[in-house]
């Protein structure tokens, strides 16, 4: 039997993703809005309320107002790739190697949020080593990231792209949310079992797709008797029996002389490595991703296989 699914927000950056992946699938049929008619909410919530899965590529207040058009609906199951859901307890949190149950929940879930592209490395980078007692729930932790400039949609790729926008940017890496009030600051703080909010400086860089996210820590201020091999082996147990986050082994890593935020582009995996310096007791905790892979589209078509397969 094939699925019906759609995709509301399927001419936007993440949609459009979805739907490439999705492109010669025959288990799943694609219910389709016209690009012209994409704001039309009549056919929207039409479509919304044919789909066995609706996933939900929209700006916030857009993916909330399609949930209202699905109340009372009992069938339809849904994906929000938005950050409205993302920390509500009565959705699952789309990110399956979170640990052993999460899988499960996601495949038997009717509401199931997408993570964030940052928070998707940050949380594969903390939560194994809150999870092993090896980072303290108090200890103050900072993420550091940059990601391609199609993590900001349309209007940002508008802006990187067309020099002669008027609010076009012109430079090549630049910070944001200097304010340090970014809306994944609580989902990074919930999923990743921190005891306090994170410090969390992003940036971007003149590349479409791509993410670095660091996380820096120091040996001493970790549980006592905390090393690097602890810390890298804590991760390899983590992610064990699955093929999406690869763990890279330490060997390699110190063989690096560089890490490519491009590395993963086009990929649905993420890579994870342990940076360290015994004798200064400082640790580098690095995820590189595509944001369009397993930060946004790739993760969603995962979360959509986890609940076909229920
Ligand atoms: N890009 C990324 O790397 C990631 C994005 N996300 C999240 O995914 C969601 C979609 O982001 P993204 O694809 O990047 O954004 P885009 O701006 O590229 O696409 C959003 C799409 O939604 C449409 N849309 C906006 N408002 C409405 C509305 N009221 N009704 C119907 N359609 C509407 C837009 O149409 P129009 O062209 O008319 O504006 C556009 O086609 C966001 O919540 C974002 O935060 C999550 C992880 C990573
Ligand atoms: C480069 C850039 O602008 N990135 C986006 C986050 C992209 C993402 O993860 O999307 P959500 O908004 O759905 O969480 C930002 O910082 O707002």
């Amino acid at each position: 039997m094939t699925a019906k699914i759609f995709i509301d927000g399927e001419h936007g950056t993440t949609g459009l993703q979805i739907r490439t992946r999705m492109a010669g699938r025959r288990d799943v049929d694609l219910l389709s809005i016209p690009e012209a008619e994409r704001r039309n909410a009549a056919i929207r919530e039409d479509l919304l309320n044919s789909a066995d899965i609706a996933i939900l590529c929209l700006p916030d207040d857009a993916s909330r107002e399609a949930v209202t058009m699905l109340a009372g609906n009992n069938q339809v199951r849904v994906i929000d790739t938005s950050t409205a859901y993302r920390v509500d307890p009565s959705w699952a949190y789309g990110f399956a190697e979170l640990d052993k149950m999460q899988a499960d929940k996601i495949r038997s879930a009717r509401h199931v949020a997408n993570p964030g592209c940052y928070p998707t490395g940050a949380i594969a980078l903390l939560r194994p080593l809150t999870a092993a007692g090896i980072l303290p729930p108090n200890y103050p932790v900072s993420v550091n990231a940059v990601s391609g400039y199609t993590g900001g949609g349309k209007q940002l790729i508008g802006q990187m792209e067309d020099q002669s926008r008027d609010d076009a940017i012109s430079a090549n890496n630049f910070l944001y949310g200097l304010t340090l009030k970014h809306k994944h600051v609580p989902e990074m703080q919930i999923h990743g079992q921190l005891g306090r909010a994170p410090l969390f400086s992003p940036s971007v860089g003149r590349f479409a797709q791509g993410m670095i996210v660091q996380v820096p820590l120091f040996l001493d201020a970790l549980k006592h008797g905390a090393t690097v091999e602890g810390i890298h082996q804590a991760l390899v147990d983590h992610y064990a029996g699955q093929d999406i986050v690869i763990v890279v082994p330490l060997e390699e890593s110190k063989a690096l002389p560089r890490v490519d935020a491009e590395e993963l582009v086009g990929q649905d995996r993420m890579k994870l490595f342990v940076f360290g310096n015994p004798a200064t007791g400082h640790v580098n905790l690095v995820a590189v991703l595509d944001n369009l892979g397993k930060g946004a589209s790739g993760a969603a078509v995962q979360n959509m296989d986890l609940m076909l397969s229920a």
